[in-house]
């Protein structure tokens, strides 16, 4: 079953038509990779199906429900959460406060609530603090959740956006490039870390540019050239579909 269906989206700057009549499902439950090269439209794609933009046609449709035109606080409640290409953490909070950011969408204690202290909204706090925690470990980051976002290492600011991510309950997470920056061996970890998401009964969609992650981590690969869908498939078929060597891969091994 689609847990996202995604029917000819169309979206234009000015006179450059950045996604034009693209269409694609993912699967309930699958890890899928949007490739292609720069500018080919990926985030914009992704901005198109989390609200940050609104589309000029077309239909993204959630779990049956159509996202386009609604607030992107709304789709995260809906359960689609996502990470950045260009991370965007709170640089002056801590790992866990990031976090806990993230799971503020599913706490319910208003304002009031908060300034008075009441004893739900105590007990709604400690909640919403072990769970981030749990995140920062399940991300491997557990040993840094008192530190500045600023003064991590790359890798692991990129980890802690997908822990901030994972608190938000969702059931689609959005990844961005997650590899971007980091080394082999954290590369390797990350295959590692999207497949325990999966694990988690979480759909995986992500933009990549490193091949080696997209070919092991995803099942099914869509591929967009100049805002259009060229190719989509397995990645053994992608990796041999002449359009997509041609338009993107290249003859090197990958
Ligand atoms: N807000 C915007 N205003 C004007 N043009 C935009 C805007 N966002 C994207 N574009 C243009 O739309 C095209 C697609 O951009 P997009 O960022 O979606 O590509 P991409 O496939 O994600 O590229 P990359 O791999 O480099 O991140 C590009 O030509 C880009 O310059």
């Amino acid at each position: 079953m689609s847990l996202l269906e995604i029917r000819d989206i169309t979206k234009s700057f000015g006179g450059l038509t950045a996604v034009n009549d693209v269409s694609f499902d993912v699967a309930e439950g699958s890890i899928v990779g949007l490739i292609g090269p720069n500018g080919a439209g990926k985030t914009t794609t992704f901005n198109l199906i989390t609200g940050n933009y609104r589309a000029d046609r077309g239909s993204v449709t959630f779990a049956g429900r159509s996202l386009v035109g609604m607030k992107t606080h709304r789709i995260v409640k809906l359960g689609v959460a996502r990470t950045f290409q260009n991370i965007r953490l709170f640089q002056q909070l801590s790992a866990l406060e990031n976090v806990l950011a993230g799971r503020h969408c599913r706490t319910g204690a208003g304002l009031l609530g908060a300034m008075l202290r009441l004893p739900g909204q105590v007990k709604e706090e400690r909640a919403a603090i072990a769970r981030a925690l749990e995140e920062l470990h399940f991300v491997g980051l557990q040993e840094r959740s008192l530190e500045l976002a600023k003064n991590l290492a790359y890798g692991d600011q990129r980890r802690l956006e997908i822990a901030r991510a994972l608190a938000s309950d969702p059931k689609l997470v959005i990844l961005d490039e997650p590899a971007g920056g980091m080394n082999e061996q954290e590369t390797d970890q990350l295959v590692e870390l999207i497949a325990r998401i999966k694990a988690r009964g979480i759909t995986i969609l992500l933009i990549e540019h490193d091949m080696s992650l997209v070919m092991r981590a995803c099942e099914h690969i869509v591929v967009l050239e100049y805002g259009e869908k060229i190719a989509e498939g397995s990645p053994k078929a992608i990796q041999a579909n002449p359009r997509v060597i041609e338009a993107y891969l290249g003859t090197e091994e990958v």
